[in-house]
Order: C-alpha cells, then sequence, then structure tokens
C-alpha cells in the first residue's frame, strides 16, 4: 500500500461516512480525502468540506450546488461542487482516486458503487443494499476489472479477518472450512411480546440497543431484515451456498461473526461495536492503524449469549434467506420493496408488521425473469418500486 491514499467518500455526511472521517482525520499522513458526497445535510457536508479540503464534493442537483455555495463562501477554497447521479459517478472513478467508501444508503448507491468497481478501486462496501441487488453482476465486474473489495458491514468484516489469508472465493473445501455464523444482535425487539409489533413507533425501531447507525438500517436491524439482507451479501462476497450459512443472534454484539471449521475449531472476530474498527481496517488492509476504538474489557463482559432466530417474530430473515434461495430477481424485488415499507413506516403510513406484508406481497406479485444486466437490474427495481407501493395504497 502507498501512502497518502486519496478516498473518495460516498455518503459522508452519514454515520459510516462520518466515522470514515473520524478515522480519516487520526491519520494526515496516510490519507487525503479527494472527494466527499452528501444529500439533503449541506450544512454537515460544508464543515466536512472545511476541515478536509477535498477536490471535489457532490450534492443532490444544481439548487443544493447553489444553497452550499452560500453556506461556505469564501470558505469553498479549492473544492469544486458537482451534482446528481453522474457527479457521484465522476468521483468514484476520477483517476487520482485509490479508494472509494461506499456509504451512500439504498439503491442509490448502486451506480456509483459500480463505477468504482469498472475503475478497478479499492471498495470498501457498507453499501450492502448494492451487493443485494446485483449479486452476481456485482462480482463479475470486481473480477473483470481487478477491483478490491473490502468488506466493511461489520459481521462480514469480521468473517473477512476470520477466513484463512489464502482463502479463495467459494471454494470452503480448500479452507477446511464448515459454514460461516452470521451473528445478529435481534434488534430492540427482541424480547417483545409478538402482540405489540404492530404498535411500535419509529423511534422505538430506531433505538438499536448495541450501535449508533442511519434511520433505514436501525430499521432492518429491529425487523432483522438486516441480517436477511446480510446473508444475501455473505452469499456474494464469499461465494458460499445458503446451506453453508447460519444465522445466530448474539445480543450482546461482541462478537461480530465467526467461522467455523471442519475440525472443530471456530475463529470469532470480536470487539466494541463501533464502525470505527472496520472502517480502520478496510483503510489500512492489511496492516493495522488505531481507529479510536478502546480495547474490549473482559472483565466487564459477564454474559455472551447465543440463540436461534424465530420465523414468527422475524419473518423478514426467512423471506431473505428465501429469496435468495430464488435468485438475482427476487433479492432485488426485495431490496426495492423493504426500502419503500421503511419508509412508508418512517412516515407513519404502515405499521412495523406491515414492513414484512409488503416485501411477501410484492415478492409474490413481481415477476422473477433473469435479470443479466444493470439495465435490467435498474428496470426491476423500479418496477417492484411500483408494485410497492401500489400494495401500501391497498393496506391503508
Ligand atoms: N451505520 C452503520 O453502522 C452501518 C451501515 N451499513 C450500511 O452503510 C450504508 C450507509 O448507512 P448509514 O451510514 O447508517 O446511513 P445514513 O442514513 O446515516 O447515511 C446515508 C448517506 O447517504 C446519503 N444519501 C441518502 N440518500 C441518498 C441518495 N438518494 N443519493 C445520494 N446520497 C444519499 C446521505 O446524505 P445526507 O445525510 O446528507 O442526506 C448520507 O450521507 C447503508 O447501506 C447501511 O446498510 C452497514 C453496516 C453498519
Ligand atoms: C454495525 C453493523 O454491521 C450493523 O449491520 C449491525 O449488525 C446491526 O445490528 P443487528 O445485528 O441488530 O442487525
Ligand atoms: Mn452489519
Amino acid at each position: 500500500m502507498q501512502y497518502p491514499q486519496q478516498i473518495c467518500i460516498l455518503g459522508a455526511t452519514g454515520s459510516i461516512g462520518t466515522s470514515t472521517l473520524d478515522v480519516i482525520s487520526r491519520h494526515p499522513d496516510k490519507f487525503k480525502v479527494f472527494a466527499l458526497s452528501g444529500m439533503n445535510q449541506l450544512t454537515k457536508l460544508a464543515e466536512q468540506i472545511r476541515t478536509f479540503v477535498p477536490n471535489y464534493a457532490v450534492v443532490k442537483d444544481a439548487a443544493a450546488v447553489k444553497e452550499l455555495k452560500q453556506i461556505l463562501g469564501a470558505s469553498i477554497g479549492k473544492t469544486t461542487l458537482l451534482h446528481s447521479k453522474q457527479g457521484l459517478i465522476d468521483i468514484a472513478s476520477a483517476s487520482e482516486v485509490d479508494c472509494v467508501m461506499s456509504a451512500i444508503v439504498g439503491a442509490a448507491g448502486l451506480l456509483p458503487t459500480l463505477a468504482a468497481v469498472t475503475s478497478g478501486k479499492r471498495i470498501l462496501l457498507a453499501n450492502k443494499e448494492a451487493l443485494v441487488m446485483s449479486g452476481e453482476l456485482f462480482i463479475n465486474a470486481v473480477n473483470k476489472h481487478k477491483a478490491q473489495l473490502i468488506p466493511i458491514d461489520s459481521e462480514h468484516n469480521a468473517i473477512f479477518q476470520c477466513l484463512p489469508s489464502d482463502f479463495i472465493y467459494g471454494d470452503k473445501q480448500a479452507s477446511g472450512i464448515s459454514h460461516l455464523l452470521l451473528t445478529g444482535s435481534g434488534g430492540p425487539f427482541r424480547e417483545l411480546p409478538l402482540a405489540q409489533f404492530s404498535h411500535v413507533t419509529p423511534a422505538q425501531a430506531c433505538a438499536h440497543p448495541n450501535w449508533s447507525m442511519g434511520q433505514k438500517i436501525s430499521i432492518d436491524s429491529a425487523s432483522m431484515m438486516n441480517k436477511g439482507l446480510e446473508f444475501i451479501e455473505a452469499k456474494w462476497l464469499f461465494g458460499f451456498n445458503e446451506d453453508d450459512i447460519e444465522v445466530v443472534i448474539h445480543p450482546q454484539s461482541t462478537i461480530h461473526s465467526m467461522v467455523q471449521y471442519v475440525d472443530g475449531s471456530v475463529i470469532a472476530q470480536m470487539g466494541n461495536p463501533d464502525m470505527r474498527t472496520p472502517i480502520a481496517h478496510g483503510l489500512a488492509y492489511p496492516n493495522r492503524i488505531e481507529s479510536g476504538v478502546g480495547p474490549l474489557n473482559f472483565a466487564q463482559l459477564s454474559n455472551l449469549s447465543f440463540s436461534t432466530p424465530c420465523k414468527k417474530r422475524f419473518p423478514n430473515l426467512f423471506l431473505a434467506i428465501q429469496a435468495s434461495k430464488s435468485g438475482q430477481a427476487a433479492t432485488t424485488t426485495l431490496n426495492a420493496a423493504n426500502e419503500v415499507a421503511v419508509d412508508a413506516f418512517l412516515q407513519g403510513k404502515v405499521n412495523f408488521s406491515q414492513i414484512n406484508t409488503v416485501n411477501d406481497m410484492t415478492l409474490q406479485k413481481q415477476n422473477t425473469s433473469s435479470l443479466t444486466c444493470i439495465d435490467s437490474i435498474i428496470e426491476h427495481d423500479a418496477s417492484s418500486r411500483i408494485l410497492a407501493h401500489q400494495i401500501i395504497k391497498e393496506l391503508v
């Protein structure tokens, strides 16, 4: 690895983006911020521009460029402001960039992340939805363009750390691996009586017991759709079959995931629940750098517990596993339906239990045509969203 690395952060104003800048700020000799992007939080983006002085910053549209210019005034410095999808694609594929942090939430992250892939960058992948939407196509592009894909999602980064360094994609036999153990906390409703699920508020659903994250992933954690998306993400990142991935509920989020080997050994990655650890690991890989996360205090770890997820409580997890077995069209459909349903829940249009109803019904109504190119994936995503909106209209 040649320092300094020029870094592009897609989704800089979000939870992962902010943690990434925190790690980078600890290592000014190693990382330079080349480009940042934000969507609605322009004041926060302006503050980041003043602090990190990137070459480029990308916002939603021309009106946002104008507003950001006004906020920045003379402190705009050398930063050029771009906008729209094309602006994101331009910064993700710029020749000066070594490494792209993919931290936009949802389907909006797909095209800029793919632009980084086809430009052969090192990609730090937090945006799991991109991989859920485009699985095989995404991995084929990584291989074709010799991009380097490093998982940032805490579970997948943990598995990446627990696999042998010479692990060959999809070849569990050669490495003596039995299966992957994907841990999930069970979220804020792990013990809530089932009858109360349809009455929970967005604030309650967003109150994750262990992690501080953006709204969408927090709701997904509460329904365990997050673990369903992560199941599909693990399949594509490591080349495993559905039968080789087991989801384990671990409420403390101290073990971030594990690899079970055929000789009975289990290798786990542990740490305090703070995304700066996987982010620092990805930024410096294969080296290690200080992240700002303190050491685990084992004397205070009174209890590490584990259990099996329940289908009645977390139907979204099982829907996602089923979709994974069905194939690409099903996982693209599920991702789109879930984004629409979570948004509707946040707006008070559907209740928490109806997120699963919308996901299930959209999967039943949508076709399962084969999706072999990016245009067909984008089209399928769009038509699934239309179906999900129709289903919501009929529900309310
Ligand atoms: N937070 C976490 O700890 C973890 C997150 N992840 C994954 O990382 C990704 C980001 O999550 P998180 O940081 O929590 O999310 P946040 O909601 O906190 O941040 C999302 C970022 O994306 C920007 N954004 C939102 N919508 C769009 C859009 N349509 N076009 C362009 N930019 C957009 C936001 O801009 P703005 O805020 O300015 O509106 C913000 O910068 C998700 O895919 C999530 O699943 C994975 C593991 C852990
Ligand atoms: C930090 C991270 O990676 C999240 O995806 C986290 O795992 C969410 O917690 P759950 O395990 O409750 O989904
Ligand atoms: Mn995760």
